[in-house]
């Protein structure tokens, strides 16, 4: 039986535990350092065992994933290498910056077990058990970050694990993963902060901004409502790479600046034309870099009925909805609404038919 046991069973741990439990060979457990919480994950089967022992749990182990917040991995490697690991043991995390856990395990002694840094590329501005899923890290990147002296077995070993959260493995070294990831989530995330605070300060005077905020803001601003511990956490110990991105950043915010000012139409168009060529060449259709989505949004007229109508004609065809939802119903425009799906062929599919019964559908 090999014993996988998860410190911090939130988001990552549980989606990590979902995709584990029950697997042949395989026992999860969870450790919080509150029963209550142990019980929680037992009741909602996230787990199959639960101790609120830090050493019964990392001394059984046979892979321990840290996935407490960034600001405390520290702590927890430290008092799990004061116990006796097994022979082998993998200690891997899951936290969202790379180096400083790193080097941290570098200068302590793991006795017979060895430390791999990891990081999925896939979230959400949620967090806690409750948003836990066996879907969360499909398809998405999991970043590992082996040192030269990592044995190639132990990387095999967790790869090998891993393959149950049907994530794409990728190896990349502790800092560079610090630059790129702080230029497309940690430095997205406080902009996403800056924006929503701007707006509010506005909007303290009128609060017209808050009622005419439509798509748009909504869309760039969807990570401004993660948890704030978890982040302060983040972009603290990721603070050198953000200092010099947030400096590029207000060069870019000088340069649009310059750009209005010298009504430099054509410069504006470039930018846009830029921007928009790079996008378009992400992966938009897997987890990772964007988040992943099998969206399509559908014109209705706003009459009653007419969603269960929508939803009626998909549950018949078996094309099964993972999501809905209204983007915008008033009586004078027709609404929008957007049909999340699990995957393209549900997607494809839905939108068939949708056409073929007379609505207008849009990816
Ligand atoms: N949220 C994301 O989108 C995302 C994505 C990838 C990686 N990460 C990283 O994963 C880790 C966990 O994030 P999450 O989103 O799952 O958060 P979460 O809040 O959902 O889960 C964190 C878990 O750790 C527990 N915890 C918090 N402080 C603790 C402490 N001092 N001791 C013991 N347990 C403690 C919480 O009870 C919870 O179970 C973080 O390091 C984060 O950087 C987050
Ligand atoms: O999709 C989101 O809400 C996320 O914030 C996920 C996201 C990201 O920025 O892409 C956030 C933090 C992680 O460390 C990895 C992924």
């Amino acid at each position: 039986m090999v014993n996988v046991a998860i410190f911090g069973v939130g988001l990552i741990g549980g989606s990590i535990a979902l995709c584990l439990k029950g697997k042949p060979g395989i026992r999860v457990i969870g450790f919080s350092n509150r029963e209550s919480s142990v019980q929680k994950y037992l009741q909602r089967g996230v787990v199959d065992v639960g101790t609120t022992s830090i050493q019964e749990a990392a001394e059984q182990a046979d892979f321990i994933f840290l996935c407490v917040p960034v600001g405390n991995l520290q702590e927890y490697m430290e008092k799990i290498s004061a116990f006796n690991l097994k022979e082998g043991c993998i200690i891997t995390d899951v936290g969202s910056t790379k180096s400083s856990v790193a080097s941290y395990a570098r200068s302590i002694d793991l006795g017979r077990a060895t430390f791999i840094g990891g990081h999925p590329m896939a979230g959400s501005e949620r967090s806690g058990v409750e948003a836990a899923s066996y879907h969360l890290l499909e398809n998405a990147f999991y970043v590992l970050t082996p040192e030269p002296s990592t044995p190639p077995e132990a990387v095999e070993r967790l790869t090998e694990l891993l393959s149950h959260t049907r994530a794409n493995i990728v190896k990349v070294d502790a800092d560079s993963h610090d630059d790129i990831v702080g230029a497309i989530s940690h430095l997205p995330h406080l902009i996403a902060v800056a924006l929503v605070n701007q707006v509010r300060g506005y909007n303290e005077r009128n609060d017209l901004y808050q009622s005419l905020a439509a798509g748009g803001f909504r869309d760039i601003t969807r990570i401004a409502s993660g948890d704030p511990y978890l982040w302060r956490d983040i972009l603290l110990d990721n603070r050198q790479v953000l200092l010099r991105l947030i400096r590029d950043w207000n060069t870019g915010m000088e340069s649009f600046a310059h750009m209005l000012e010298k009504m430099d139409g054509p410069a504006i168009e470039e930018a846009f034309r830029t921007a928009g060529e790079f996008r378009n060449r992400m992966p938009e259709r897997r987890k990772g870099m964007i988040h992943s989505v099998y969206d399509c949004y559908v014109d209705v007229p706003d009459h009653p009925g007419i969603i269960g109508k929508i939803a009626s004609e998909l549950g018949n065809n078996r094309i099964n909805l993972s999501n809905l939802q209204i983007i915008e119903s008033r009586e004078d425009v027709p609404g929008i609404l957007r049909l999340s799906f699990r995957n393209q062929e549900y997607l494809d599919q839905a939108i068939a038919l949708l056409e073929k019964n007379g609505y207008s559908v849009q990816q």
